[in-house]
């Protein structure tokens, strides 16, 4: 039997710069013949069309193939394996795959698709590639404009639209062998280095970090990192898997309990929230809020310490205008402790 593909697999927030970094992956191929699957939506074509315009001979048109769907995890079955497959029966097979996943679709069903057994003695995960926005990040924020991100997400019926866009962040990170900070042209080093001790705390350990500006990363760094993450799964489980059970594995040490408070001011909730969030270890605290006087209602996201807030949606008429929140983290949560912190507020 011939030798698996190795394929790499490119995760990261909605502009973190992945189509960057494969247009500059393309473009120092050393010689290799690589194939590139992009799992766009939305804007369909536009991340082709980017790197069509590469003007590289290894940038070769059929080597790329669009996914007809926005969203892998939900069509593994009908469109991943198929395509996959039809790229394996191709008389020119090529030395390495590249994916690149639309930037909010659960990177670990893709992963491990590559159990399935139409696929599995053919191809192996060579790397999980996450790509990471440092120049968001410095500034607290996932991506550079998180309110796109989440319009586009809504926009897609294809996606799950109640993950918080903190937890999948987390689960790009625990997903990837490799996490690249790219945009550090942006940011200083008093800037990046609170961003790295961020992802290592979030990050599985062992992952590598690599800097990088405009995805300029050496294809040696890149490719070739022989991972075969589809049999390495411990850790990688999403969120989501954790809070439900995930495939086979028991996590009953979370805990997590909601909260309603009356509506105040948004500077003091958000200053307590980030208070409690550090005295109690909360690892995730999400939830709506009434802010005196806003016709809207706050929404907030917290993951770890850092707590992200916009108004979503203005206040419907009849909808009770309280504050309510999720708080969660691991098992025991000191209740009382907390409730008794953000009642402070
Ligand atoms: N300053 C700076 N800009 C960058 C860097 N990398 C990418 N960009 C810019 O950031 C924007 C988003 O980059 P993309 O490569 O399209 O990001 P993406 O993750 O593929 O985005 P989607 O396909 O929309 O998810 C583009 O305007 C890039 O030119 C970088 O290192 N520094």
């Amino acid at each position: 039997m011939s030798e698996k593909i190795p394929v790499t697999v490119i995760t990261g927030f909605l502009g973190s710069g992945k189509t960057t970094l494969v247009r500059h992956l393309l473009g120092h191929a050393r010689g290799k013949r690589i194939a590139l699957i992009i799992n766009e939506f939305g804007d369909i074509g536009v991340d082709k069309e980017v790197l069509a315009g590469c003007g590289d001979e290894t940038c070769r048109e059929e080597d790329m193939i669009e996914l007809a769907n926005g969203c892998i995890c939900c069509t593994v079955a009908d469109d991943f394996i198929p395509t996959m497959k039809t790229l394996l029966e191709r008389d020119e097979r090529p030395d390495h795959i590249v994916i690149e996943t639309s930037g909010l679709a659960l990177p670990q069903p893709l992963i491990r698709a590559f159990n399935w057994p139409e696929i599995k003695t053919e191809v192996t995960i060579d790397g999980v590639v996450t790509v990471v926005d440092a120049a968001a990040l410095a500034e607290g924020r996932f991506a550079s404009d998180e309110e796109a991100v989440d319009a586009q997400r809504k926009a897609d019926s294809m996606l799950d639209h109640e993950t918080p866009l903190g937890e999948l962040f987390k689960d790009q990170l625990v997903s990837a062998d490799l996490i690249i900070v790219n945009k550090t042209d942006l940011v200083d080093e008093s800037g990046l280095a609170p961003v790295e001790a961020e992802l290592r705390a979030a990050m599985r350990p062992g992952t590598g970090i690599v800097r990088a500006a405009n995805g300029h990363v050496d294809t040696v760094a890149l490719l070739g990192l022989g991972m075969a993450s589809e049999d390495d799964l411990d850790g990688r489980e999403s969120a989501h898997e954790l809070e439900h059970g995930g495939e086979g594995h028991e996590h009953d040490d979370f805990d997590s309990f909601s909260i309603r408070l009356p509506a105040g001011s948004r500077e003091a909730l958000l200053k307590t929230i980030e208070e409690t969030i550090r005295a109690h270890d909360v690892l995730r605290l999400k939830g709506f809020a009434a802010i005196e006087g806003a016709p809207a209602r706050l929404a907030i996201q917290a993951v770890g310490p850092r707590v992200n807030a916009y108004f979503d949606r203005p206040w419907k008429d009849g909808e009770k205008r309280e504050t309510a929140l999720v708080v969660i983290g691991e098992s025991p949560l000191d209740r009382d402790a907390i409730t008794a912190s953000l009642q402070a507020a």
